[in-house]
């Protein structure tokens, strides 16, 4: 039977902060492997490490030991430019600040992250309408991020991410500013782009009722994932 690669796999994955007696250890040894096409959570108090994890995979940050696999490859051995690349062409990342250009429409900023990706031109379009009737903002695609509700930017964040189809897509907290039904469809959505797509995607969230809908939640407690 050929073994099923994980596209990540943390092991041993520890993250102190600050140095000397303000030293504090956030991750004391994280194993876990996330597989393709689910859609997944990462849940706990605040302040348990959460977003901590996402910024590892990410390769917005290092670990301090341990080390992270995508795909089978360790993120440590990427050079500078590499992880850039990486996080290019194989993430997708809806952070709570949304990072939209604000002098750019919805669909200029879905069209922009295309771009970015390395998408070619003759399929931006089409992506960005797509995208952009996947979470419901057709009426509001000529408008600007300050023109726009928070619920409705993170929606455009999303479908910015969605429409690159990157194989990994980091997700933090990204229904907190959606009403309960948006928060339904956009899972729902995640969900059918994650089996169609071969994308997978690893959110963080506070939500029972989100947490309920997905395949696999794990419990970060006193920085270590709880095994039930
Ligand atoms: N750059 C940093 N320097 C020092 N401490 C940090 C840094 N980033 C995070 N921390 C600390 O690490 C801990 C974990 O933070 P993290 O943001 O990962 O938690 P979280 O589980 O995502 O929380 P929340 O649910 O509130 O978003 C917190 O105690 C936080 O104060």
């Amino acid at each position: 039977m050929e073994a099923i690669e994980a596209v990540i796999h943390m092991k041993e994955v520890e993250k102190f902060y600050g140095s000397g007696n303000r030293q504090v250890q956030v991750l004391k040894g994280i194993n876990l492997s996330i597989n393709e096409n689910q859609v997944i959570a990462l849940k706990g108090r605040s302040g348990s490490g959460k977003t901590t994890i996402l910024n590892l995979i990410g390769a917005l940050d290092r670990p301090t030991n341990g080390e992270i696999y995508f795909q089978g490859q360790p993120l440590s051995h990427l050079s500078e430019k590499q992880q850039s690349e990486y996080r290019r062409t194989k993430l997708g990342f809806i952070f709570q600040s949304h990072g939209l250009v604000p002098l750019m429409t919805v669909e200029e900023n879905i069209e922009f992250g295309l771009r970015v990706a390395g998408v070619p031109r003759g399929e931006w379009k089409i992506r960005v309408k797509d995208a952009i009737e996947l979470v419901g903002l057709t009426n509001r695609a000529k408008h600007r991020p300050f023109e726009l509700s928070g619920g409705e930017q993170q929606r455009v964040a999303i479908a910015r991410a969605i429409s690159v189809e990157a194989p990994l897509i980091l997700a933090d907290e990204p229904t907190a500013e959606l009403n309960s039904s948006m928060a339904f469809h956009i899972i729902q959505a995640f969900k059918g782009l994650v089996k169609t797509k071969n994308m997978t995607m690893i959110m963080t969230t506070h939500d029972p009722a989100v947490m309920e809908m997905l395949d696999k939640v794990y419990t970060l407690e006193d920085g270590r994932i709880e095994t039930i």
